[in-house]
């Protein structure tokens, strides 16, 4: 069933894309692409993850390259631009970046950011899109609860479709669910989904509203589309940061879902100011294509990671396969 560590070794290529913007602390996004038989698949735990969780998405990339994806039901996926922790001025350049998005995703919570940054950026991205466009915040659960409150409530004058993920535990957000619910802001849980060990306790608990749903994270496109089924909770399906192949994973597991009521978060290779196709998945009238995505042999040699990053890569993929293995 599982690909012989060899043959995974043998198509493997390892990629450093430059950022355009700053995300989540990192400047460039480093990715293992691996060639199997339905085409080509993506391995990109982050550098900081460690084997156990790396399983997972070592899981997920078997199963796109390895396997048919699941029936579809539509051909493109409407996605949001998401805004990384930029000043108020650098907001119009970022959205510029997604065009035809109506929504956009705003980070929020960021290490060095006031609230006051956040309002103010929240805010230029309201002014940007109008009164029609929908605005989501992100806070990756780095609130405590009642800064969380506290930023809700400052921030739901502009009118929020959800927050993300305000604070890290199940508990705190069944319970800034509460607090918040006069607000009528909706809760969105992500890492209580995609690094729990449970990824339905969040739903059983009643701590979120919708669920954001990653591909890779969640252990491949079936694994997704199962918790979606088990919770019944509205979902939005997301990148993680990927290359335009594991963007292509995401957009197959969008396509798969019934529902699909919101925009999802998967037109960030426009946050990648390089990317392994000359065709990327870049948002185009506020959505992206449904398709494999096959890489241009001179971009992977263009943005060849380095041989000391190679070598680090090769070898979690090694040490990962055997967690996955057994
Ligand atoms: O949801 C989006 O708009 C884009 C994806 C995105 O925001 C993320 C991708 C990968 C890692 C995360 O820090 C971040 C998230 O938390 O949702
Ligand atoms: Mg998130």
């Amino acid at each position: 069933m599982l690909p012989h560590l060899d043959e995974l070794l043998g198509t493997a290529r390892v990629v450093s894309l430059p950022l355009v913007t700053r995300f989540r602390g990192i400047d460039s996004r480093e990715a293992l692409l691996l060639r199997g038989p339905e085409g080509w698949s993506e391995f990109s735990p982050f550098v900081e993850y460690d084997d156990a969780e790396a399983a997972t998405w070592l899981w997920a990339a078997l199963e796109f390259g390895w396997s048919p994806t699941p029936p579809t039901v539509r051909e493109r996926i409407p996605v949001n631009a998401t805004v990384p922790a930029v000043t108020p001025d650098a907001v119009a350049s970022v959205l510029a970046r997604f065009p035809g998005c109506r929504t956009a995703k705003v980070k929020v919570a960021g290490p060095g950011d006031t609230l006051a940054d956040d309002v103010a950026r929240v805010r230029a991205v309201r002014a940007a899109l109008g009164p029609a466009g929908r605005v989501r915040v992100d806070a990756n659960g780095l609130w405590n609860l009642d800064e969380a409150e506290h930023a809700i409530h400052a921030l739901a004058e502009f009118d929020l479709e959800y927050v993300e993920q305000p604070c890290m535990s199940i508990d705190e957000l069944a319970e800034i669910r509460r607090r918040t619910h006069y607000l009528g802001v909706p809760i969105a849980a992500d890492e209580s989904v995609r690094r729990s060990d449970d990824p339905l306790a969040v739903a059983r608990a009643g701590a979120a509203d919708i669920l954001v749903l990653k591909a890779q994270p969640q252990g491949g496109i079936r694994a997704a589309l199962s918790v979606s089924a088990q919770t019944g909770l509205p979902v939005v399906v997301s990148s993680a940061l990927d290359t335009s192949v594991g963007i292509a994973m995401g957009a197959y597991l969008a396509a798969a879902l019934p529902e699909l009521e919101f925009d999802c978060g998967l037109g960030t290779a426009s946050l990648l100011a390089a990317d392994v196709t000359s065709e990327p998945l870049r948002p185009a009238g506020g959505s992206i294509p449904v398709r494999r995505v096959e890489p241009d042999a001179a971009l992977l040699d263009r943005y060849a990671a380095s041989p000391q990053r190679r070598d680090w890569w090769l070898e979690r993929l090694a040490r990962v396969y055997e967690v996955v293995a057994d």
